[in-house]
């Protein structure tokens, strides 16, 4: 069984993740294969440097996420433009990880994919699972973790659905409202259920 774990940004994705990984759940995840497919000399990484220049690139040559992300999130048509570039590639690399995680042996595979609504990749995952908090804390804590004003932080919200609505289209929510415990438990009672769900 695939789970798509999504959310917003900030809700807490990482978190949900280092705790189904601490339980032996293999979970892909989209971010880090994001960040894999631009390094320098990749061919995502070319499209990049064609389209934004090379004023978006450090002294050593690799992409400047800062930089790039203050591009994309202030201007909808770039953030498009990156999307295009980077995700087939993701999305190709995904499938792969998780057919090598069946093949292993795996009967539950979760694939964090932060944009899995706004990309609308349903169809890549069985059941959805939607990490929540609410809009004041994700910017709360997006602030606190990536030391951004508030106005930057808005911005990063603008660019994705909203969380209620996220919330409201789930298989099932894990709220990450209150403290990391009381989320852990969620995610060992989800386990548990998923493995009945998925039992022989
Ligand atoms: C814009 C970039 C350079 C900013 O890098 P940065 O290191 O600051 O952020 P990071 O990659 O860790 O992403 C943090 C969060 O931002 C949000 N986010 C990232 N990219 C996007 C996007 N294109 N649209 C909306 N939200 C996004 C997601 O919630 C993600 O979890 C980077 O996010 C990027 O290359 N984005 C395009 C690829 C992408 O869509 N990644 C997210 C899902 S695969
Ligand atoms: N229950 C919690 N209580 C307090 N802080 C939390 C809680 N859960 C997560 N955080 C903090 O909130 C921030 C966002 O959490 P996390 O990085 O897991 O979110 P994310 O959804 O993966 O974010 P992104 O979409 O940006 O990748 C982090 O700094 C994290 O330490």
């Amino acid at each position: 069984m695939i789970l798509g774990l999504t959310g917003g940004i900030a809700t807490g994705k990482s978190t949900v993740t280092a705790m189904l990984r601490e339980q032996g759940i293999p979970v892909i995840d989209a971010d880090q294969i994001a960040r894999e497919v631009v390094e320098l000399g990749k061919p995502a990484y070319e499209a990049i440097v064609r389209h934004f220049g090379k004023e978006i690139l450090l002294p050593g040559g690799q992409i400047d996420r800062k930089k790039l992300g203050e591009i994309v999130f202030s201007d909808e048509a770039e953030r498009q433009k990156l999307n295009a570039i980077v995700h087939p590639e993701v999305r190709r690399v995904m499938r792969e990880e998780a057919e090598a995680a069946e093949k292993n042996g795996a009967k539950i595979v979760f694939m964090d994919i932060p944009l899995l609504f706004e990309s609308k990749l349903q169809h890549m995952v069985d059941k959805i699972v939607v990490v929540y908090a609410p809009a004041h804390l994700q910017l709360a804590r997006m602030m606190e973790r990536d030391e951004f004003e508030e106005e930057q932080a808005q911005k990063r919200l603008r660019a994705q659905l909203p969380i209620e609505q996220k919330r409201a289209d789930a298989d099932f929510v894990i709220d990450n409202t209150g403290s990391r415990e009381e989320t852990e438990k969620q995610v060992i009672q989800l386990l548990g259920r998923l493995k009945a769900e998925t039992a022989p």
